[in-house]
């Protein structure tokens, strides 16, 4: 029996999958809950990583003390209704752009709410997650949070007015830096991501360690993955990585085309809080 609280994923998708996947390792299949619409994604999980199915969101939430949101932001109104009041739980939200005060206004501010940014490098256990909680998260649940991302990966604790430079860096990152690999050395990569961090005010050892982590486990995941398939797992439809990756379109894979592609997805992101 494993130690862990239970853990629902609401959202079986790119970013679901990711996290159940690594995440199985080592919080235990039998803590781990999975919901989504589409239950042929569902059943993907439920048969390749042994963990628990239910058959609505009502059943998930009953079942689990932490819940991930792990849907599009323009899906999350129905989930959030389901959570609404919900304060016996710890409630993390992973969506681009969703702001604690959107999230905490639709569910009561007294539900303890975490907002988190991972990448998709959760798959080998390279994620670079980002956290920032509203008022009602107690101490244990900062740990709880911090415990489920360091199960994929690195953890920071940031402001929350940096969480759309994050994600647009590390959320989005992997995907420019697939992009890019074969056609802009290295280095001067993480000098573009760095100075960009910078621009958004990260303070430079923050800024180095998330580049850093976040083109490590990039490196690592396209090891054993295609470079194609995995950028297009990065680009949830109308997100913040698709608006970046539109800049290549006019700018080609140049320097100033990869600031433009860290902008334009930080940009988007901002978007994504007024839908
Ligand atoms: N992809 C990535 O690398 C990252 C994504 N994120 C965030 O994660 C979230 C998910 O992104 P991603 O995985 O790419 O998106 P996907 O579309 O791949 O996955 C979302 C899944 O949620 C399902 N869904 C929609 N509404 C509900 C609902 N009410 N109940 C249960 N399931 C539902 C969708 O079904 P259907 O397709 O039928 O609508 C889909 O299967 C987004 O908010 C994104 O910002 C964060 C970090 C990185
Ligand atoms: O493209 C998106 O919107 C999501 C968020 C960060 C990575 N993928």
């Amino acid at each position: 029996m494993s130690h862990h609280s239970a853990v629902g994923i609401i959202g079986c998708g790119n970013m679901g999958a990711a996290l159940t996947e690594n995440l199985v390792k080592s919080w235990g299949a039998d803590r781990i809950f999975v919901f989504d619409n589409d239950t042929q994604k569902q059943n993907a999980l439920e048969r390749h990583f042994r963990v628990r199915g239910v058959s609505g969101l009502d059943d998930l939430v009953d079942s689990c003390e932490t819940i991930i949101i792990a849907v599009k932001p323009q899906d999350i109104d129905t989930v959030l209704d389901v959570l609404k009041g919900r304060w016996d739980k710890l409630v993390v939200s992973i969506a681009a752009g969703m702001t604690l005060r959107y999230l905490s206004a639709r569910i009561g501010s007294r539900v303890p709410l975490v907002r988190a940014m991972p990448n998709l490098n959760a798959v080998v256990g390279a994620s670079m997650t980002a956290i920032s909680c509203n008022g009602a998260v107690a101490e244990p649940q900062k740990e709880t949070a911090a415990r489920v991302f360091e199960s994929v990966g690195s953890v920071v604790f940031i402001k929350e007015e940096l969480m759309n430079a994050f994600t647009a860096v590390a959320g989005s990152g992997p995907a420019f830096i697939a992009y890019l690999m074969d056609d802009m050395d290295s280095e001067t990569v993480r000098d573009i991501f760095v100075k960009e961090a910078l621009a958004f005010g990260f303070d430079p050892a923050a800024a180095e360690f998330i580049v850093d982590k976040t083109m490590a486990g990039t490196q690592k995941i396209l090891q054993n993955f295609d470079r194609d398939i995995f950028i297009k797992r990065v680009c949830s439809k109308g997100g913040t990585t698709e608006a970046g990756m539109e800049a290549f379109v006019t700018r080609h894979k140049t320097a100033e085309g990869l600031s433009e592609a860290i902008r334009a997805a930080c940009r988007r992101a901002g978007e994504l809080a007024k839908i």
